[in-house]
């Protein structure tokens, strides 16, 4: 398998406080990569890092073999960064926005066939304010996909969703990966790591605790003796939720 992202020894201090304390991890090409852990572990900081959005302060980071330090403009090219939703300017509809994106990019795309693939194009004509909370995550991991990028980048994208819209993101990021698209993601469901990563980073103040498939770390604490205390039914009120009000994309 080929390495697509090459982290090595990545530090980052914030004054005296070291928010990234030398980690090491490869991402391969074609793979859901999760960056998995709890509020202030890191994470943010280092995806920031790697999409030379942030500046490291030791270390070595390689992109499809470009060199972060010597070759930012090069990784720009072929990634897929969530733009901050203020560059949303309030007065354009979804199909504006991703021309005047598009633009930025010197990028040709079809609107329409871009909100189709995020389950939009009936949103068109719509502002973004005027949007739920699921299709306004579903527009921003669009915008990542404007210059048909070889990586995309998603911070945290199905926090604040209801489980249904969390359920359609995921469909969205498994369609993603489908094109031939690496996806990296950083989350701190473990639900949503299981489901979606081919391997996980767990991420703990600033280092790298575990890293493997989900299915081989939980074979690995299994090993240990581990059991859980008391036997989980088979199934949870999330199950009763969906199976109540479904799955389907709500049109609202
Ligand atoms: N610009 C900054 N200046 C100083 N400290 C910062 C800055 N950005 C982040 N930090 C600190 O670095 C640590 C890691 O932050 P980071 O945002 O990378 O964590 P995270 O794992 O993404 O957390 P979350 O899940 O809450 O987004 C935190 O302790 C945070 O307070």
């Amino acid at each position: 398998m080929k390495k697509i992202i090459e982290v090595k020894n990545l530090v980052k201090n914030y004054g005296n406080f070291q928010a990234v304390k030398g980690i090491s991890f490869d991402v391969y090409e074609g793979e859901i990569f999760g960056l998995l852990g709890p509020n202030g572990a890191g994470k943010s900081t280092s995806l920031e890092i790697i999409e030379t959005l942030r500046e490291k302060t030791s270390g070595e980071v390689l992109v499809n073999g470009f060199n972060l330090d010597t070759q930012a403009n090069d990784i720009k090219q072929i990634i897929g960064v969530q733009l901050q939703t203020s560059g949303y300017y309030p007065g354009l509809n979804l199909t504006e926005l991703i021309h005047l994106f598009s633009g930025l990019y010197n990028r040709k795309v079809d609107a329409m066939e871009l909100l189709k693939t995020v389950n939009l194009e009936e949103k068109a004509k719509a502002k973004f304010k005027e949007l739920s909370g699921g299709q306004k995550q579903r527009f921003s991991v669009a915008t990542t996909l404007i210059n048909e990028p070889k990586i995309v980048f998603l911070d945290e994208p199905t926090t604040g969703l209801d489980p249904q819209a969390r359920r359609n993101l995921w469909e969205l990021v498994k369609n993603i990966q489908a094109r031939g698209t690496t996806v990296i993601i950083t989350t701190h469901y473990m639900d949503e790591a299981e489901y979606l990563c081919d391997r996980v980073a767990i991420i703990d103040s600033g280092n790298i605790v575990a890293l493997d498939t989900p299915g081989k770390l939980i074979d690995q604490l299994l090993a240990t003796g581990f059991e859980r205390p008391k036997q989980m039914k088979a199934a949870n009120l999330e199950d009763v939720f969906i199976s109540l009000t479904g799955h389907a994309l709500r049109g609202e």
